[in-house]
């Protein structure tokens, strides 16, 4: 949270008043700071290449789903990172940003023919294959464009974790990868293929992971994979170890840190000479962003409970609906009174629209800024139109610059998207 502080007891990010921001753009706003951005990316890239010896030519891959700001993405990939994506429209965003297409890595379990031929001819650097009728697809589409592409292939390693059953991928009834025995039967289909080529294996098991027991179990069998395929005569030159390592949210889980997660990944792959490629979301994102909001009123009820109702809504921030995650709540002008029970709720017509129940927070009036911390992943990139509400905006800092790096769109531009046929005139 160092880059979101209180300077004469206004929450600034970086040097940049929220008050200043919530007052030029409205609410509720993102804001992202660059400093926060860069300072995780440096984090991890230091930890990885503490050990140049076992994480070879290491690529962090940022995943675009977490924050898929052009501003963010530009930001990371200046840093020198790739982009984990999982659709044309992710590919788009990481090129657009500036992304060299041979860092792009390109998953997800149902990639349709097109999204196919357009990652081959985009020239991305690998397609992490999720299943057979994938792969066979895979392979039509390339002999097709007369183009062959690296794959690896995404090994379901029957470890499951993370921060929540909805955010868990490797478990044995996820639908995510395939099942190592299968994994190790299509790699080699794969390179009889001729038309693709198979060049490692994938693994992600979850997200806001914060023990690194089960990653150390999935990158286990991803080597004793490589270990296989190479008796086998096939060669396995990079392992794509997946993003997933959870983050501390304010009043949250501690997490491992970085620097532990990369000295287990080297210990795991040490000696297999193969190129790690790190898929991390919310490890360089989420804390680098807060979604800033406005207080509507306060309804206290005759019983005493209080209704703190904001401007932002689940369709901006779902992760507390979806998740139950939890999101710090700062008031952006500090205060000394005493803390009282609130329940956070947004505008939204769904119960589900509650943020935080008997959450302890100054008493604050209606008007007051206040800003949910942690938000800089799944947080914008989440976010819908439900209630016909516009898509809050998006700012990014940098010391004492800010911009707005995505529009708040409008109402009209809302109703122009429909149209109402002449039949119906
Ligand atoms: C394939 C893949 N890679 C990377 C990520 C990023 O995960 P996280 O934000 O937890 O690092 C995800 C999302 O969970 C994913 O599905
Ligand atoms: N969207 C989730 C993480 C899932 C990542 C995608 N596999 C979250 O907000 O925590």
């Amino acid at each position: 949270m160092d880059h979101f502080d209180y300077r004469d007891g206004v929450l600034h990010a970086e040097d940049v008043s929220l008050e200043t921001i919530a007052a030029e753009v409205g609410t509720p706003a993102y804001v992202y700071s660059t400093a926060t951005l860069r300072r995780h990316y440096r984090v991890l890239a230091e930890a990885i290449g503490a050990h140049p010896d076992a994480l070879r030519d290491p690529l962090i891959a940022f995943a675009v789903k977490a924050n898929g700001n052009l501003a963010v993405l530009a930001t990371l990939a200046r840093l020198g990172a790739g982009a984990d994506t999982v659709s044309e429209g992710e590919i788009r965003r990481a090129l657009a940003a500036g992304t060299p297409a041979d860092r792009i890595v390109f998953s997800g379990v149902g990639k349709a023919d097109s999204e196919l031929a357009f990652a081959v001819g985009a020239g991305v650097r690998q397609i992490n294959v999720e299943s057979r009728p994938e792969l066979e697809r895979l392979i039509a589409v390339a002999r097709d464009l007369g183009r062959g592409v690296d794959v690896a292939i995404r090994v379901n390693p029957k470890v499951g974790a993370g921060g929540h059953a909805k955010i868990t991928t490797g478990g044995a009834t996820d639908k995510f990868g395939v099942a190592p025995e299968e994994a190790l039967a299509l790699y080699a289909e794969a390179a009889a293929s001729g038309a693709v080529t198979p060049v490692g294996l994938a693994c992600h098991i979850g997200s806001q992971i914060t023990d690194l027991a089960p990653l150390r179990a999935a990158f286990g069998v991803l080597r004793d994979m490589t270990l296989t395929l190479r008796t086998r005569g096939l060669e396995v030159t990079r392992l794509d170890l997946g993003g997933g390592l959870g983050v501390p949210y304010a009043g949250g889980a501690p997490t491992a840190s970085p620097a532990d997660y990369a000295a287990m990944a080297a210990e795991v792959l040490r000696g297999l000479e193969v190129q790690a490629t790190f898929e991390p979301g919310r490890l360089l994102a989420a804390n680098a962003g807060v979604l800033l909001t406005r207080v509507v009123h306060v309804n206290v009820r005759p019983d005493g409970r209080r209704f703190l109702v904001l401007d932002a809504g689940m369709n901006d921030l779902m992760r507390p609906a979806l998740y139950d995650a939890f999101h710090d709540l700062k008031p952006v002008h500090l205060t000394s009174a005493a803390p009282i029970a609130h329940d956070v709720v947004g505008p939204v017509c769904e119960t589900g629209d509650t943020f935080a129940r008997d959450r302890p927070l100054p008493p604050v009036e209606a008007g007051a800024l206040m800003a949910f911390t942690g938000a800089g992943a799944y947080g914008a990139s989440m976010a819908n139109e439900y209630n016909s509400r516009l898509l809050a905006p998006e700012v990014l800092t940098d010391g004492a610059r800010w911009s707005v790096v995505r529009q708040r769109p409008t109402y009209d531009q809302m109703l122009a998207r429909d149209q109402i046929p002449d039949w119906l005139q």
